[in-house]
C-alpha cells in the first residue's frame, strides 16, 4: 500500500488532520485502536466563551468560523447531520452573578456572544430563580456519529487499519517511511493521551485530565439548550441528556468512578426538579498540556515525523484550525507558531 501520509490515532485530531490532508489531495491511511476514548465520550460542545471567568477561550473567535465551515462541509461530504447550533444558557445563582453578566456584556470581545437581556426561567423542571444568560454562536457536534461516518468513508477508500500501532515496526529513511506493508512519505501521530507510549514524542508534556459524564433519561425535563451551572446538561434527543463533566488530574484511568457519579448526581439534583434515570456513565482522558496550548509540529531529528495533540477540553472548536496549521506546515513548510510548536518541550 502506498500513501502520502500515515495518520496514527483516530480521535478528533486524527479526523481533522485526515480531512485537511484529503482537501489538499493527499492520500492517507489511518491506523487506530480504541485505547483512548476522549473524542468518543466528549460532550461535543463548542462555546467560545469561558463562562467561569467571562473570557474568550484562546483564539476562539478565529477558530469558530473555521470550525463551522469545516463541519458544514463534512456534513455534506458524508451526507449525515452531526452539527447542531444550540444556545448555551448560563444559570445564575445570585444577584451577584447577574451583575457579573451585565459587566461582561460590555466587553467588546464578548459582544457578539453574550445576549444582553437576562432570560427568565420558564421551564418548571429547572431550578433557576435568578434567570439565565444566553450565549450565541454555540452548539454541539455529535462526535460519535462524525467519527463513525468518517470511518465508513475511510473504509470505502481502503484507508483504515484498526490496530495498535507498533512503533518498533516503523522504518524511517530520509525521504520516506515503511510501516509493515505501508509505504508513505510522512507520518503524523494523533494519539491523544496515548502519546505517552510513543517513543518518538513521549517527551511532550501531556498531563491528562480525566472527565466523566452521566447519561440520563428524563421524559419531562424538556431542555433544548445546553444549560451551564456547576455542570452542563447537554440535550442528546429522545429524552436523553449528558450531565457533566468532571475534571480529575489524578487516577487517570478510563473507568467510570463512583466518586464522579455521586458528585454529578448531587449537582444535578440541585439543578433540576424532575426525576430521571441514569442510563450510562462514561469516562475518558483529555489530552491536556501544562501550558494549555495544542502541540503541533515536526520531530526535531526525523523530519518526516509529525504530531498533532494537546486539544485539552476544546477539541471540537480548535481541531479544524489546528489541523490546518500542521497540514500547511507538512505540505508547504509554513511555520508553526512558536507557542504551539512541539519543540517548545524539547
Ligand atoms: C468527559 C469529556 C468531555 C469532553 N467534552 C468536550 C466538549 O464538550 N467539547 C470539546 O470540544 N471537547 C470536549 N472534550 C475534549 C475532547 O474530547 C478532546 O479535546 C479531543 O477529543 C481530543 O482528541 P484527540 O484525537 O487528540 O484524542 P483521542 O480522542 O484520545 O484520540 C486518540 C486516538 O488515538 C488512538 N491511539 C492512541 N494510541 C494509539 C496507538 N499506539 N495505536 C493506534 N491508535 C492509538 C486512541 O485509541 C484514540 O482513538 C471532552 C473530553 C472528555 C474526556
Amino acid at each position: 500500500m502506498n500513501r502520502d501520509v500515515i495518520i496514527v490515532g483516530f480521535g478528533l485530531a486524527g479526523l481533522c488532520v485526515a480531512e485537511q490532508l484529503q482537501r489538499q489531495n493527499q492520500s492517507v491511511v489511518v491506523i487506530s485502536d480504541t485505547s483512548q476514548q476522549s473524542s468518543r465520550v466528549a460532550g461535543g460542545l463548542f462555546n467560545p466563551v469561558i463562562l467561569k471567568r467571562f473570557k474568550l477561550a484562546w483564539k476562539a473567535d478565529d477558530q469558530l468560523p473555521v470550525a463551522l465551515d469545516f463541519y458544514l462541509k463534512l456534513q455534506q461530504k458524508l451526507s449525515q447531520p452531526f452539527l447542531k447550533m444550540i444556545p448555551v444558557l448560563k444559570r445564575f445563582e445570585s444577584i451577584q452573578d447577574q451583575h457579573n453578566w451585565n459587566k461582561a456584556i460590555r466587553k467588546p470581545e464578548l459582544e457578539s456572544f453574550l445576549t444582553p437581556k437576562i432570560q427568565a426561567n420558564d421551564n418548571a423542571a429547572l431550578n433557576a430563580d435568578f434567570g439565565l444568560g444566553r450565549v450565541a454562536q454555540t452548539g454541539t457536534v455529535d462526535t460519535n456519529a462524525l467519527l463513525n461516518a468518517y470511518i465508513s468513508h475511510l473504509e470505502s477508500l481502503d484507508s483504515i487499519l484498526r490496530e495498535t500501532f507498533d512503533y518498533d515496526k516503523l522504518d524511517i529513511a530520509e525521504n520516506d517511511l515503511q510501516y509493515k506493508n505501508v509505504k508513505a512519505k510522512k507520518i503524523i501521530f494523533c494519539e491523544g493521551f496515548g502519546v505517552l507510549k510513543n517513543p518518538f514524542f513521549n517527551w511532550i508534556k501531556i498531563q491528562g485530565n480525566k472527565g466523566e459524564y452521566l447519561i440520563i433519561r428524563s421524559s419531562k425535563l424538556n431542555v433544548t439548550a445546553a444549560v451551564k451551572s456547576s455542570i452542563f446538561i447537554i440535550p442528546l434527543g429522545n429524552d436523553l441528556y449528558k450531565v457533566g463533566a468532571t475534571y480529575e488530574r489524578d487516577h487517570l484511568t478510563q473507568t467510570p468512578s463512583v466518586k464522579a457519579k455521586n458528585y454529578l448526581i448531587k449537582e444535578l439534583n440541585a439543578l433540576i426538579t424532575w426525576e430521571y434515570d441514569i442510563v450510562d456513565q462514561v469516562a475518558g482522558i483529555r489530552p491536556t498540556v501544562s501550558d494549555r496550548k495544542p502541540v503541533l509540529g515536526q520531530h526535531p531529528q526525523y523530519k518526516n515525523l509529525y504530531c498533532c495533540n494537546g486539544f485539552g477540553s476544546r477539541g471540537v472548536l480548535m481541531g479544524p484550525s489546528m489541523a490546518k496549521v500542521i497540514v500547511d506546515n507538512m505540505l508547504c513548510g509554513h511555520t508553526v507558531p512558536k507557542e504551539l510548536d512541539v519543540n517548545r518541550f524539547n
